[in-house]
């Protein structure tokens, strides 16, 4: 019996693992400062996968928003470097986008001209009901389909975040680079976002980072927990896999067995 197993599983396929989309090769990061060179990142390593979620955790001021903003190409790389899909990456570039904690639109503008602006730029040869189409889509998708032609200025905080989740993937981003997203909202419209975000990606299959400050959201959201270590020289202190099973509805995923523990993991590395 045991030796049938065994021939069983030596014929197992391998597991299929999608191609690396993002990887940071010996990231450095040094801010000048009046007292001299500030070392932020150092010999940081990190590879994430075609289609997977990761979050990333750490204390206050160890580096996350730089990293992501070095991923953005909106801030310079002082050391390493950066590839998306085998590029270097020099600058920012529509296979990127990013999602900011406030959304910055254009207060004039309605929500449909928000993301479109974005959107003639990534699809210029795209007619204008098709490049409309795209943009109505996504806010659609986002659930302000009642709002398209709402000035930015008579749109909530949420609903502002909604549009900028839309005007996010209306570009159809290689990568979706998120910086503490929900982190100014209300609890129950956080709870929203979070639903929205996990289904869009889920169907667009793109890759996601998130920097969170929040232990739970990072868990709900990802497949994979990043812990940074503090600064200054701040790299990946160790990971987490969060393999429950997606789609994931806030009730299963508290309810999950091994719910606690996960969490349990990740505050025990903040703490110490
Ligand atoms: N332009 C800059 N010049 C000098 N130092 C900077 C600059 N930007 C950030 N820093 C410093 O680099 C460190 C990392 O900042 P960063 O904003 O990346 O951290 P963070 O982990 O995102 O923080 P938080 O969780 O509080 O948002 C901090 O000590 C910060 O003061």
């Amino acid at each position: 019996m045991q030796t049938q197993l065994q021939e069983v599983i030596s014929y197992m396929p391998e597991p299929v693992l999608s191609p690396e989309m993002l990887v940071c090769k010996d990231l450095r990061k040094v801010y000048p400062t009046p007292k001299g060179e500030y070392v932020v990142l150092d010999d940081l390593q990190l590879s994430i996968r075609q289609g997977e979620f990761v979050s990333i955790i750490g204390h206050s001021g160890c580096g996350k928003s730089t990293l992501l903003t070095m991923m953005a190409g909106l801030n310079e790389i002082s050391g390493g470097q950066i590839l998306v899909d085998d590029d270097v990456v020099r600058d920012a570039g529509p296979d990127r986008a990013v999602v900011f904690q406030s959304p910055s639109l254009l207060p004039w503008l309605t929500a449909l001209q928000n993301v479109m602006i974005g959107v003639k730029q990534v699809f210029p040869g795209a007619s204008r009901a098709e490049k409309e189409d795209i943009c109505k889509y996504y806010l659609d998708k986002v659930g302000l389909g009642n709002d398209f032609y709402k000035r930015a200025t008579d749109l909530s905080q949420g609903m502002q975040q909604r549009v900028g989740i839309a005007r996010a993937f209306a570009l159809k981003p290689k990568v979706l680079l998120l910086d503490e997203p929900f982190g100014m909202l209300d609890s129950l419209t956080r709870g929203e976002l979070q639903d929205v975000l996990l289904e869009i990606w889920q169907k667009e299959q793109i890759t996601a980072v998130a920097i969170t400050h929040d232990v739970d959201e990072s868990i709900f959201l990802a497949d994979r927990v990043i812990m940074m270590t503090s600064g200054p020289y701040a790299k990946i202190g160790d990971e987490l896999v969060i393999p429950i099973e997606r789609p994931r509805n806030r009730k299963d995923v508290l309810e999950h067995p091994d719910y606690y523990d996960y969490r349990g993991y990740l505050l025990n590395f903040l703490n110490h």
